[in-house]
């Protein structure tokens, strides 16, 4: 395989099969590269695994980062830019001193310009391990892979000395007052990571929101069982392949390719970053077929109600914002039984 004329991403869409079996190649004197499956490819730079430089010199350990990207199939905006980095990857026009591990989530989901086929793939990462379906057979995939990346045999012992990060990147299916925002899943008490919020914040990243419970979204599975510094990232809109501003999204395209290509960032301190804390004050979940929201579908992301608003009713239950400014996150009444159907949050200091 000729790695510098591989077009990857579409090449997994299109020729899903020249990828079956995990293979590994090297990408000139300096790079690694490992293809997992579809959609899933690692670069590892060679003198890093030695440990050593051609003088015997102790390098620095590097990061261990997974971009992904696609876990919902019309999220195009975060693919594009990831498709852009792994070309230039490939093509030798980008390298990295770092471990990098790039996942295009649903490949089946991006040709029909859809969430899912069968069922919500970032819902699928907790110990269940069945494959009845196309996302659940993916989810075990994607799991696997990351699990041969991260290499627990040498786990960090919390998230505060860890040098491993996920950045699930995602766009909304509403507009947003704040246009990108990042769930930072719960640390089970660990502290949160001020460092990481300055990387965000570089990708104008501004609102974060804290989430208070376990999840089965992608970016707590690493979080939890890898301590990875890991966030979903929204990145604004849902839109079409080929319809993406990508003016829009300079900021976050050229810090991820920093963060990628130096060994260290220079990033602006804590107090300069324009950051709003909000933490999860309701989970509501769908119980019946009845389950509906009180407002209008072009209601935004992040619109505040006032104590004792009702937010949604689903058969007999009705759900009320329990304070003023409490604001609303991800509504969405389409989603099976069972699952979350939107969150409220309110201000918080971190
Ligand atoms: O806009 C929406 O309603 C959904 C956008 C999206 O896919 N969000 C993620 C968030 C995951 C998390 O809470 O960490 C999702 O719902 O899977
Ligand atoms: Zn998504």
């Amino acid at each position: 395989m000729n790695l510098s004329t591989l077009q990857f991403l579409s090449q997994s869409r299109q020729t899903p099969e020249l990828f079956d079996k995990k293979m590994t190649m090297a990408l000139g004197e300096q790079t690694s590269v490992s293809i997992f499956a579809p959609g899933i490819i690692q670069f590892e730079p060679v003198l890093a695994q030695a440990g050593a430089d051609a003088k015997g010199n102790t390098l620095k350990a590097p990061k261990s980062i997974v971009l992904s990207c696609g876990i919902h199939g019309n999220e195009t905006a975060p693919i594009e830019i990831c498709d852009a980095i792994v070309q230039d990857l490939l093509a030798g026009k980008l390298s990295s001193p770092h471990r990098l591990l790039f996942i295009f989530g649903n490949l089946p989901a991006m040709d029909i310009a859809e969430r899912f086929v069968e069922e919500n793939l970032n819902r699928l990462f907790n110990t269940n391990e069945s494959e009845e379906n196309m996302e659940q057979k993916r989810a075990q995939v994607i799991k696997q892979a990351v699990a041969e990346f991260f290499d627990n045999e040498n786990k960090p012992s919390s998230h505060v000395d860890t040098d491993r990060y996920h950045y699930d990147l995602h766009t909304a299916i509403r507009e947003s007052k704040n246009e990108k925002f990042a769930v930072y899943p719960f640390l089970h008490g660990q502290a949160h990571n001020k460092d990481q919020l300055r990387f965000l914040s570089a990708c104008g990243v501004n609102t974060i929101l804290l989430s208070q419970s376990p999840t089965s979204t992608f970016s707590y599975y690493t979080s939890y069982h890898y301590y990875s510094h890991s966030f979903t990232v929204e990145l604004g809109k849902v839109r079409p392949f080929g319809e993406n501003n990508a003016d829009d999204f300079a900021a976050v395209t050229t810090s991820l390719r920093q963060l990628i290509s130096s060994e260290s960032l220079d990033l602006p301190a804590y107090q300069a970053c324009p950051l709003e804390v909000f933490e999860v004050k309701q989970v509501i979940d769908k119980s019946s077929n009845d389950f509906r929201l009180t407002f209008s579908d072009d209601t935004p992301n992040f619109m505040d109600f006032s104590e004792g608003a009702v937010l949604a009713v689903d058969g007999d239950i009705t759900y009320t914002a329990t304070q003023d400014g409490e604001a609303i996150v991800f509504p969405n009444a389409n989603v099976a039984i069972g699952q979350r159907a939107l969150l409220t949050v309110v201000p918080c200091e971190l």
